[in-house]
């Protein structure tokens, strides 16, 4: 369901951690850049570049399914949840060429107890492209405890000392 202090749509929603392969700013991640949609749910933009290369021009899948899963699990922010991967599955529907701006959206479906069934579309060149990619995904609800019981030490004690980050972890956990 969306949190009454989710983003409004439009909103732009930022990196959840700076050193996120996904929506961080890593030299070699994806940059994707989400917005908040309607209800629960998100559009996206990344660009494939160079170092996305799998075959010779093309993105690589794993790539495609990394930006699925960052699109899907920017529905975070919506629901003022944190929630992570249990299960995604991909459908590689047509090859993506190096300099491709795939256009995705995902959004939420179900929600059962801590597990959020939700589904995703990565579109060549514009909202209305053609269908590259798609995934239907399962991400089950944690607390921050998970990443501080999991992480490595040396980049838990940073982001614990980063009040930037600190302030993410608040807009994603309601009583973190
Ligand atoms: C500070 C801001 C940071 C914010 C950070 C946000 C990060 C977003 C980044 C993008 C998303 C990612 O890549 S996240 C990173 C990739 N994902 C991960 O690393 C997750 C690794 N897996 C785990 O840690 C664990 O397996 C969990 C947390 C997912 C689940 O473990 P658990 O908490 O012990 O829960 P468990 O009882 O096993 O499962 C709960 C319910 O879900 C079901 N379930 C669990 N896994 C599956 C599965 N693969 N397929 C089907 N169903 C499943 C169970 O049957 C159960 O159903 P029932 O019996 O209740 O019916």
């Amino acid at each position: 369901m969306r949190h009454p202090d989710a983003p409004a749509p439009g909103e732009p929603l930022g990196a959840h951690y700076d050193q996120c392969f996904g929506c961080g700013h890593q030299p070699g991640g994806l940059g994707l850049i989400a917005r908040a949609g309607e209800d629960v749910s998100v559009t996206a933009e990344f660009t494939v570049r160079s170092g996305h290369q799998g075959a010779p021009g093309l993105a690589h899948g794993g790539v495609l399914a990394a930006a699925l899963d960052e699109t899907l699990g920017s529905l975070n922010w919506l629901q003022r949840t944190i929630t992570v991967t249990g299960r995604l599955e991909t459908d590689f529907v047509r090859p993506v060429p190096v300099g491709t701006e795939l256009h995705l959206e995902a959004q939420v479906t179900a929600v059962h107890g801590r597990k959020v069934y939700c589904s995703a579309t990565g579109r060549i060149g514009a909202p209305d492209g053609p269908v590259a990619v798609r995934a239907q995904a399962l991400f089950i609800e944690v607390r921050v405890d998970h990443f501080i019981e999991n992480g490595r030490a040396e980049e838990i004690d940073a982001a614990l000392t980063d009040p930037d980050q600190v302030k993410v972890a608040r807009a994603f956990e309601v009583n973190p």
